[in-house]
Parts: structure tokens; sequence; C-alpha cells
């Protein structure tokens, strides 16, 4: 593979995933590069298929191979809310901090012990015939009640990693990559492309 186009227009993911690839030998594309492509509609109720579905549109636009990456908060006392939903969870226009907000409201007085979560992420490789693969990657940690740190994107300053005793967004980037979700369906995708 010499082409791939990333299918996200996430800032925070593309950043991301741009520095796991970076060792990968092809030359890696983004939507940037092709202004003029539609949105495409996530309306998948599993992470598999809305990853399936963006990177397969994508491949097919532009004729390229295309990595998509869908993901989302799994919230265990939300009944694993907001899920797919992640990204529109406060509703139409929806930022990060009206998200984060939300998240908080929906977990007042929910003590400690009950605010367990897991990040979830299914990576979509497609090609221009039609073809695809996936690889997923989980991480699990707990809903702080105050968000800490100003790094990473979405749900970052409220997800505590009791293995590192600080919340997503207060870790460097590679070591965010080196545990998360997206880091361990990337690293899966790119032992498949080393044989390829
Ligand atoms: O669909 P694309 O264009 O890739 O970008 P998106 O932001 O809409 O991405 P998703 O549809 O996959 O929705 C994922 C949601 O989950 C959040 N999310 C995913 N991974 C995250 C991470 O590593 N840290 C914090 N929040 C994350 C993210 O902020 C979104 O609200
Ligand atoms: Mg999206």
């Amino acid at each position: 593979m010499t082409d791939l186009i990333v299918a996200t227009r996430n800032k925070g993911k593309l950043l991301e995933i741009g520095k796991i690839l970076e060792g990968v030998h092809c030359r890696i594309y983004s939507l940037a590069d092709f202004p003029d492509l539609p949105e495409i509609e996530e309306d998948g109720v599993t992470f598999e298929q809305n990853a399936i579905k963006k990177a397969s549109a994508i491949a097919q636009l532009t004729g390229l191979p295309a990595l998509a990456d869908d993901s989302g908060l799994v919230v265990d006392a939300l009944g694993g809310r907001p899920g797919v939903f992640s990204a529109r969870y406060a509703g139409t226009g929806a930022t990060d901090e009206t998200n984060n907000a939300k998240l908080l409201e929906e977990l007042r007085g929910t003590p400690p012990e009950r605010r367990g979560a897991a990040f979830h992420c299914v990576i979509a490789l497609c090609l221009p015939d039609g073809s695809c693969t996936t690889f997923s990657g989980e991480l699990r940690g707990s809903i702080l009640e105050v968000p800490q740190g100003g790094g990473g994107f979405g749900y970052d300053p409220l997800f505590f990693v009791e293995e590192e005793g600080s919340s997503l967004a207060e870790l460097p980037l590679e070591r965010k990559n080196r545990l998360s979700h997206r880091g361990k369906a990337l690293e899966l995708l790119k032992g498949k492309l080393s044989k390829a």
C-alpha cells in the first residue's frame, strides 16, 4: 500500500493517528487534502458499522485506501451511554464542553466506585474495491467529578486512568497513544500492514 487517507474531521484524533502511523511506509493524506468530500452520516448502531461506513465511502470517493476511526465513551452507570452517540451526546451542535457538562450532570451524585467507564475504538481500513478490515481497542477507567488537565480532546479531562494516576488530558500524546483504545487498535492494524 503506497497511499492512505485518514478519514476523520476530528483534529485530536488525526494528531494521534498521524503520530502512531509515523513509521508506516506510505503517503498519508487527510480529508483536508480533499476539501470537497461530503459529510458521511454516522447512522450505524455499532462502532464497527460507523467505522466501515466512513472508511468505505471515502475510499470509494477518493480511489485511495481509507482509514476511519469510530469511537466513544461507554459509561457503566448510564447503561453504556453515550456509546456510539458520544459525539452528539449533548444534542445538535454538541461540543466537547457541552458533552462533558452533560456527562457530569448525568453522573451527579454517583459515587466514585460506580463511575466506571471505557473508551472503545474501532478502526476500519477499506480499499476502493470495497473490501474492509477492522481492528478494535478498549481502555477502562472512571469518570472524574471535576475535569483535570488541558491536553487531548473530547472526554479526556474527565477520564481517569488508574494505572497512570491521572486523567487522559494530563498525559503527553505519546503516552496516551501507548495505552489508549485508539493506540491499541492501530497497533493491531500496523501489525497487519507490516505483514502485507
Ligand atoms: O467521525 P470523525 O470525523 O472521525 O470525528 P468525531 O469526533 O465525530 O468522532 P466519532 O464519530 O468517532 O465520535 C467519537 C466521540 O467520542 C469522543 N472520543 C473518542 N475518542 C476519544 C478520546 O481518545 N478521548 C476523548 N474523547 C474521545 C470524541 O470526542 C467524540 O465525541
Ligand atoms: Mg463522527
